[in-house]
This record gives structure tokens, sequence and C-alpha cells, in this order.
């Protein structure tokens, strides 16, 4: 029996995935094999030694300690693009809101007294919330992975001209993306030519506070500014300041803050993103799914801090093992057992920058002994027996 301890509310269709009689789903469990979670800030302190593997049912792991789980030998996955289309819709709503004044409007028509002439009213004053159309204007996007990708197809079908910047953008991406979209070579050339600006990346060290006062200072006047990908990345002394001299004239965020209320230029939406039912779900399926999988056969899908690592797994005796990526670790476990005249009969070696992953098929059960002088190498971070199914 594995148990799931659950940090968010997880889509029913997601925790149908994990079978009731293998599987214990909830969320006060003391010892867990693993973790599924949303946007809660996972601590040190929440993950408790008995944790294998965390999953992410959605895309940003900023909430996790991901550098002290790979430390500790923890498999952390996210859910990539999953939740993409429900955020695309987001942003179009984002870039609307951003021209037209609709958010002033709605907000002027309901503080109307429903005793005045109300139909008059509005054909009177309606001029006060006009905003230009999309169509024609340039949209410059930060961050070309599954998001921005469809924000830039989607913003073409709308008539803009789209350029993008991502100095790391994937095969991938680049194969789903238009090639009418252009490509800058700055993120300052890029600030510097849109009229609107949409930020698709993931917050990170390199990437906190990545538009500051120097960002802005590049922008035309009137720069309208959506962000979907994270609160960090902007740095609001320098917003405000740019609101207050012009530079930006609507911000939109799905990540409200407390200093950036009550500011008639920044419309804030509840982190709304990802919430619709088809991207929860798609989330919580993935991230079910890639959980179950490492826990029954040691197999690696969409993890952020351990390279993909898959191997049939024909249900006999598997070991997995993670390693630092330094030299003769592969000859050290091989060696070992050997020694426990155990053979080898299948085995994968993968690494992403500095972790090995090593899954091996043996004849024979490896030993608690010989478990325990495995983890004794030095270099080696995590050892785990996979047990046989039946
Ligand atoms: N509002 C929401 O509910 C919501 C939902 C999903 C994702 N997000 C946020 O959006 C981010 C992007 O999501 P995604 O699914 O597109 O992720 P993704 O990993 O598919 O794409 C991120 C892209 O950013 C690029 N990138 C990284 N650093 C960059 C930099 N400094 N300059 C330019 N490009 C850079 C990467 O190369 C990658 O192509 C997530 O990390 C998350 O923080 C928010
Ligand atoms: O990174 C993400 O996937 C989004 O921010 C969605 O977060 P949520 O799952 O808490 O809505």
């Amino acid at each position: 029996m594995y148990t799931i301890q659950t940090m968010n509310k997880i889509s029913a269709k997601g925790l149908e995935r994990l079978p009731r009689e293998d599987y214990e789903t909830a969320s006060g469990l003391s010892h867990p094999d693993a973790i599924l979670v949303r946007s809660y800030k996972v601590g040190e302190d929440d993950i408790p030694p008995t944790v294998k593997a965390i999953a992410r049912a959605g895309a940003g792991v900023n909430n996790i300690p991901v550098s002290y789980c790979t430390d500790q030998g923890i498999v952390v996955f996210n859910t990539p693009g999953a939740n993409a289309n429900s955020v695309k819709e987001l942003v179009l709503t984002g870039l609307f809101l951003s021209s037209r004044n609709i958010n002033a409007g709605i907000n002027w028509v309901q503080s109307l007294d429903p005793a005045e002439e109300v139909s008059r009213l509005v054909e009177k004053e309606k001029s006060r919330f006009s905003g230009p159309e999309v169509q024609g204007k340039k949209l410059g996007i930060i961050g070309l992975g599954a998001i921005g990708v469809l924000v830039a197809n989607a913003a073409l079908a709308l008539g803009m001209e789209v350029t993008g910047f991502d100095p790391f953008i994937s095969i991938n991406a680049a194969w789903g993306l238009s090639p009418e979209v252009k490509k800058a070579n700055s993120m300052d050339s890029l600030i510097a030519n849109s009229d609107y600006i949409t930020l698709h990346i993931p917050l990170n060290d390199k990437t906190r506070s990545v538009i500051d006062e120097h960002q802005f200072d590049q922008m035309k006047e009137g720069t309208r500014l959506l962000n979907f990908a994270r609160g960090g990345l902007v740095n609001n002394d320098s917003l405000k300041k740019a609101i207050e001299s012009g530079k930006i004239s609507y911000y939109i965020t799905d990540f409200p803050e407390g200093e950036l209320l009550g500011n008639p230029q920044i419309i804030t939406i509840p982190h709304l993103g990802a919430s619709s039912p088809e991207a929860e779900e798609n989330c919580a399926v993935m991230a079910a799914d890639q959980l179950r999988i490492f826990l029954e056969t040691g197999n690696i899908r969409n993890a952020v801090n351990f390279p993909n690592c898959t191997m049939d797994y024909v249900g006999g005796h598997r070991l997995i093992i993670a390693n630092k990526n330094i030299p003769n670790m592969v000859g050290q476990i091989s060696t070992l057992l050997a020694e426990n005249e155990i053979n080898i009969q299948d085995m994968m070696n993968k690494h992403k920058e500095g972790i090995a992953y090593n899954i091996i098929d043996t004849d024979k059960a490896p030993t608690e002994k010989l478990i325990a002088d495995l983890k004794k190498i030095e270099g080696i971070i995590m050892v785990r027996a996979i047990p046989p199914r039946d």
C-alpha cells in the first residue's frame, strides 16, 4: 500500500488514477510515500523522510524546495502543458481587459443608482471607457513554452503582430510556434517595441524582478503589461513608478498582493489561470499517473530535478539508484552487485545536470544489506528496491 499526502484539493479524476486497493490518499498523513500538491508552499519541514516523490499538479515549482528535494533523492514532478490552454484563455481575457477599459466600465455601471435612467447615463458617459482594439498592435511574449506558444498563435489569429523572446526555447515548443511569430534577440528590444507585453517564464533566482526599473524605462509610453506567470517577476516599486509616469497604462496580474490593490490601472485576478475543470483534471491526472509510474516502476517522466528515464518493467527485481553525476559511480555499483552474486539483466543510466539516475533490473532480489552498502558509496543519494509485482 502506498500513501499519498495531498496538500491542496486535487481533482477527483486525478485521485481516481490511484487505485484504492493500492493507494491511500489523504491530507493528514504522517509518513507518506509521496506528496501531491498545487500551489501550497511546501517547506522542508513538510517533507518527512519517507517521501520519495512530490508531484506538482501544475507548471510552476517555485512553491517546492527543489534543491533540497534533489539532495534528499526526492523526485519532483510537474505537469508540463496540462493547464496551458486554460491559462491562454485567461491571458486573452487579460489582453482585452487591458485594452478596452472593460473593468472600469463595468464597475462604473454597477455603481449607478438603479433609480436613475441608467440607459441614458450609459450612452452619455460611455466615451469615458473607450479603448483601442488589439488588432494590428504589437504583442511581445517573454517565454515561449507551453503557454507562450499558445498565446502567440492565438494573438496572431486576432491580427496582432507577435514577437517572442526565449533563449532556451525547446524544440517541441518551436515546432508548435507559428512561423509568423518574430524572434527578438534580446528582452530589451522586445520590450522597447511592444504595445502589449506578456510574461510566460518560471520564477526562479535568475528571473526574480526581471521586469524592473531598467525594463520599464525601455517601454513605450502606455504599454500594457500582463503577468499570468508569477508575481515575483515584476518589481512592484518600479511598476508603481511606471504607472505614475505613464509608461504603463494597465498592469493585469493573476498574482494580487496587498500593495497592488486599489489602483485603477492594476487589474488583479485571484490566480485563476489554471482554475478550469479541464485544467484541474488534466494536471491531476498527469501528476497522479507520473507518481504512480515512479512508485511502482521507478520510471521517471517529467521530473524537474531528475532526468527522464524509463525502461520496460516486466515485474522482476528492480533497483533504482540516484547518484551525483561523477566518474566511477556505475563501476562501483556494478562491482557491489557482482560481489553479491547478483547479475544485471538490463540497465539504464541517464543524467540531468549534477544528478545521474539508474534503473537496474537484476536476476535476484537485492538484500537489505546490499541496499545499505550501496547507500554507503560516496556520491549515492538514493537507493530503492521496487517491490516485484504479482
Ligand atoms: N496563472 C496561472 O495559473 C499559471 C498556470 C500555469 C503556469 N503559470 C506560470 O507560467 C510559467 C510558464 O508556464 P509554461 O507552462 O509555459 O512553462 P514552460 O516550462 O512550458 O515554459 C517556460 C518557458 O520560459 C522560458 N524561459 C525561462 N527563462 C527565461 C528567460 N529568462 N527569458 C525568456 N524565456 C525564458 C523557457 O525556455 C520555457 O520555454 C510557469 O512557470 C508558471 O510560473 C501560471
Ligand atoms: O504554475 C501553475 O501551474 C499555476 O500557477 C497554477 O496553480 P494552481 O494549480 O494553484 O492553480
